[in-house]
């Protein structure tokens, strides 16, 4: 990643910041500009601010405790009032496709749980039509096959086509938090992504998959010496 890059990412990360008051239970994102928001948010932890956090992944929770941000768990503390959490695109409505890093099922569970979403994000990931970056659709290893078919089929039917693959890493299946698989479609525009959404949701072998819709409320996003803001400010 470019320096400029990640000082974009650190800028959103610092808007976020400015909304996150003392007392706050987080949800806590994940990916590379998540993980800017952890930095930011744990030099104000070091200053005083108290706030407690969920994680979304291992990964931010590894991160968390090594800056010394607070951490506690859903079943602990249900009810959120605040998840900061990056994203692979952010299409009209502020409808998002996440996963890219593996973490949307539960950054879709503790964005659920939250009163409120905020998106952080450089401007590389706004689009006009959702798609171009593949869908990750989190999946159950049991059946495999028999749900990768059943996926390309609802699609078809939904007019989208694309190569679907199952993500790996280091010439292995890569294995999510929640221990599922990932299959991630290449389709290219997803006009509806509601409908698609919905029929993702009655696949069975289908656990979650990255289309966030009506889920984000804010974003502020990064570029050309501002940070432009989506959504309630
Ligand atoms: O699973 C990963 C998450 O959905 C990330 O928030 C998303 O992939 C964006 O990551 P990054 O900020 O590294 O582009």
């Amino acid at each position: 990643m470019s320096a400029d890059m990640r000082e974009l990412k650190i800028e959103a990360a610092r808007a976020a910041l400015d909304q996150v008051e003392d007392g706050m239970r987080l949800g806590i994102g994940t990916g590379s500009t998540a993980e800017e928001f952890v930095r930011v948010l744990a030099e104000r932890v070091a200053g005083g601010l108290t706030v407690i956090g969920v994680p979304t992944s291992e990964r931010t929770a590894a991160l968390c405790r090594e800056l010394g941000v607070p951490l506690t768990t859903l079943d602990e503390t249900p009810e959120l009032d605040l998840t900061i959490d990056g994203a692979d695109e952010i299409g009209p409505q502020l409808g998002l496709i996440k996963g890219g890093g593996g973490a949307l099922l539960r950054e879709k569970i503790v964005a659920a749980a939250s009163r409120r979403m905020i998106v952080i994000a450089d401007k590389s990931k706004l689009v006009e039509t959702l798609g171009r970056f593949p869908l990750p659709i989190e999946v159950n290893s049991f059946g495999l096959g028999a749900t990768v078919r059943t996926i390309e089929r609802t699609a078809r039917a939904l007019g989208l086509e694309g190569a679907l693959k199952v993500r790996e890493r280091d010439g292995k299946p890569f294995v999510t938090d929640g221990g599922h698989l990932i299959v991630d479609a290449s389709f290219g525009r997803i006009p509806d992504p509601r409908a698609l959404a919905n029929a993702l949701n009655a696949i069975p072998g289908v656990v979650e998959h990255g289309l966030f819709l009506d889920l984000a409320d804010t974003a502020f996003v990064a570029g050309d010496g501002e940070v432009r803001t989506f959504g309630a400010a």
